[in-house]
Order: C-alpha cells, then sequence, then structure tokens
C-alpha cells in the first residue's frame, strides 16, 4: 500500500515522518513543497502517475495566520486551489484523500451555556459543548476562509475524502506556539498571553497517528463507502492561550512573569474565534480513537526537547 503524504517539511509532514517506521506494511512517499508543489497540477499529475498512491494526505498548507491577511491570493492557491488539484488527481487515480482542516473554519462565541457562530449577530451553533462537524462553519480570517473553501472543493471534486479539523496544533518539529513560547522566555522576564480565546491544542505526534489510524482502518475495507466525510480531532479538555503557556512553562520549570491580556491588547492583523473546542463524539466513534488530555500530551512532548 502506497501513502503519498505533501508538505513533508511542515510540522504534521515531519510528525508523519517520525512514526511511519510503525507501519511497515506501508510504502510511503514523503514530498516537500519543491517535490511536490500542490498549486501545480501538471506535477501533481506527474507523481501520482509515478506512485500511483492508494491514499493521499495533504499536510500542506499555507499557515501563516495573519500574514494571510494581507497575502489572500497566496493562501487562497494553496489551501484551495492546491485542496482542488489533490481532490482531481485523486480522483483519476481513485486515491482516497485525506486532507487537514483547522478549528479556525468557525468564529465561534461561547456564552452562558450557548456556543453562537457569528459572535456579532450571535446565531447558536448546533452544538452545547465543542463544536461539531454539523455546525455552521464561519471563518473570521483569511486563512479560514480560504481552508473552509479548500474542504468545499474537495466534497464537491471527489467523495472519497476524510477531512480532518484539528486545533491548535504543536510539536518539537517546524514552528508552533509552544515553541514561540520556549524561545521569547529565553529573552524575557515578562510575557501577555491572550486569555479570552478558547481551544484545544493537539501534539501533532497524535494527530499523524489518527490520520494513520483513518488510512488503515479504510485500507481493510476499500469498497466501504460509509465512514467518508469530516471529522474533528484535537487532544480533550480546553484552554486559553495563556492556561497553554502558563502550562508550557511550568512542565518545562521556566520561571516567567505571565499575564493574561484580552485579545484587544494583542491586536494582530487577523481576527481569531474566540471559542474552537472540538467535540470529537465522531471520530472516536467510527474510528474507536482514545483521545490524551492536552496536557498530559503537552508533558509528553516537552519531555522529548
Ligand atoms: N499548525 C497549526 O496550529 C494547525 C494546523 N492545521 C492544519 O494542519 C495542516 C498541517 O499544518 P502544519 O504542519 O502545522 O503546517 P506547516 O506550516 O508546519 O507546514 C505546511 C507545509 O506545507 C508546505 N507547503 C506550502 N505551500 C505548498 C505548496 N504549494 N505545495 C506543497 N507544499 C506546500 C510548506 O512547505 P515549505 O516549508 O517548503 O514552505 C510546509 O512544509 C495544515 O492543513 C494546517 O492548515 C490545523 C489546525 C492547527
Ligand atoms: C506570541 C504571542 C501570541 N499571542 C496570541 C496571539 C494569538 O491570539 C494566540 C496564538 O498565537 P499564534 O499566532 O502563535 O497562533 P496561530 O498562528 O493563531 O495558531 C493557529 O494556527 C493555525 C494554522 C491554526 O489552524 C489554528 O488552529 C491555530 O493553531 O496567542 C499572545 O497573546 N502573546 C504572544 O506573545
Amino acid at each position: 500500500m502506497v501513502v503519498l503524504v505533501s508538505g513533508a517539511r511542515g510540522q504534521l509532514g515531519q510528525a508523519l515522518q517520525f512514526i511511519s517506521g510503525n507501519y511497515p506494511e506501508v510504502n510511503f512517499v514523503f514530498c516537500d513543497s519543491s517535490q511536490l508543489d500542490i498549486t501545480n497540477f501538471e506535477q501533481c499529475e506527474a507523481v501520482f502517475n509515478t506512485y500511483k498512491p492508494n491514499f493521499c494526505i495533504n499536510a500542506a498548507a499555507y499557515t501563516a495566520v495573519d500574514k494571510a491577511e494581507s497575502e489572500p491570493d497566496k493562501a487562497f492557491d494553496i489551501n484551495t486551489n492546491g485542496a482542488q488539484n489533490l481532490a482531481e488527481v485523486c480522483k483519476a487515480h481513485q486515491t482516497v484523500l485525506i486532507h487537514v482542516s483547522t478549528d479556525f473554519v468557525f468564529d465561534a462565541y461561547y456564552a452562558n451555556g450557548i456556543a453562537y457562530y457569528d459572535r456579532e449577530k450571535r446565531l447558536p451553533l448546533k452544538s452545547t459543548f465543542g463544536l461539531l462537524e454539523t455546525d455552521v462553519p464561519f471563518p473570521s480570517g483569511v486563512y479560514g476562509l480560504t481552508k473552509l473553501q479548500g474542504e468545499q472543493a474537495i466534497q464537491s471534486t471527489w467523495n472519497k475524502h476524510f477531512i480532518v479539523r484539528t486545533s491548535w496544533v504543536y510539536s518539537e518539529f517546524a514552528n508552533n506556539f509552544m515553541k514561540t513560547m520556549l524561545r521569547l522566555a529565553a529573552d524575557r522576564d515578562s510575557l501577555s498571553v491572550v486569555a479570552d480565546q478558547i481551544g484545544t491544542p493537539t501534539y501533532a505526534i497524535e494527530l499523524a497517528k489518527v490520520l494513520m489510524t483513518i488510512v488503515m482502518a479504510q485500507s481493510t475495507d476499500m469498497n466501504n463507502d460509509t465512514k467518508y466525510g469530516i471529522y474533528n480531532f484535537s487532544n480533550e479538555g480546553q484552554c486559553s492561550w495563556y492556561e497553554f503557556a502558563a502550562a508550557i512553562f511550568e512542565l518545562s520549570n521556566i520561571k516567567i512573569d505571565l499575564q493574561p491580556i484580552p485579545s484587544s491588547a494583542y491586536p494582530t492583523p487577523a481576527k481569531r474565534p474566540a471559542y474552537s473546542v472540538l467535540d470529537k463524539t465522531k471520530i472516536k466513534d467510527n474510528f474507536g480513537v482514545e483521545v490524551q488530555d492536552w496536557k498530559q500530551s503537552l508533558a509528553n512532548c516537552l519531555a522529548k526537547l
């Protein structure tokens, strides 16, 4: 069985490379952006013609949330056109596409036990706790919008897909919030971090394992069309970015003056969701996935540094 991974040099791509030895029956083909530029349809076709993958995991994306506000065309080209290209070549080759998306397709707001999408209009979501795959997406920035459009491009092109929405991904690989906090703490005595954006950190290694759980389950029954669709996956529990930072410092024994601040005190080009906790019932029920508490996973990751 051949599993092609695009975006192999990124955080998730490196996590997939790290766990690939656990799957001796799988022939992995890891392509970085120079070997497979997902915005280049001809290159996608050529790579698929060479390797004839049974599964394609798309770990390639434009992930610079703030920069996307001033580079919307580039973000759209990678996150939407790139997803569309992969869906088309997957369809031509009958390859199952595993695509990764984001909690930032939502801009939810949680108040008094009710989650709303569109925090200004206060339109209620179906969820009572955690955003469901069936909740109405409502991105607040270019990154989230282009990721949502990428999901939609896949849905309208090729039915044999799994779209896995995840959140706040960190790891020992590439760039992420955990590494930013550790870097800043090395230079500063104090830090201020927003405390009014609530979500769930996700360890990239665990995300990579879950993607492979889906691959392995589907590979045993390739004619089963019942499980395709959107799934949520993050670690268990919830926190603010401030609480995430506090846990990073506590578990690393770093003493720093860490201050909770409102988002208004940390202006950024892109607006981020106030609430983006993902409900994971569907992935647990369909694939028997067991989800670890975010703080335990963070401790496991920090222990590797
Ligand atoms: N990071 C996070 O917190 C979260 C990420 N996600 C999603 O998870 C997935 C993986 O993210 P993550 O690994 O963290 O992201 P990274 O930014 O670490 O990696 C993305 C990779 O995509 C590659 N890439 C960019 N453009 C292209 C292109 N045109 N063709 C091929 N490859 C390209 C980059 O290559 P190069 O290095 O050469 O530029 C980079 O290696 C993405 O879909 C992202 O949207 C979802 C929720 C949270
Ligand atoms: C560095 C820093 C950030 N912040 C805030 C800004 C922001 O609201 C929040 C997170 O910061 P970052 O910009 O590092 O994280 P950000 O790039 O917004 O992370 C997002 O990335 C994309 C790819 C996703 O899909 C999301 O799930 C999410 O992980 O913390 C502070 O308050 N203080 C700080 O010193």
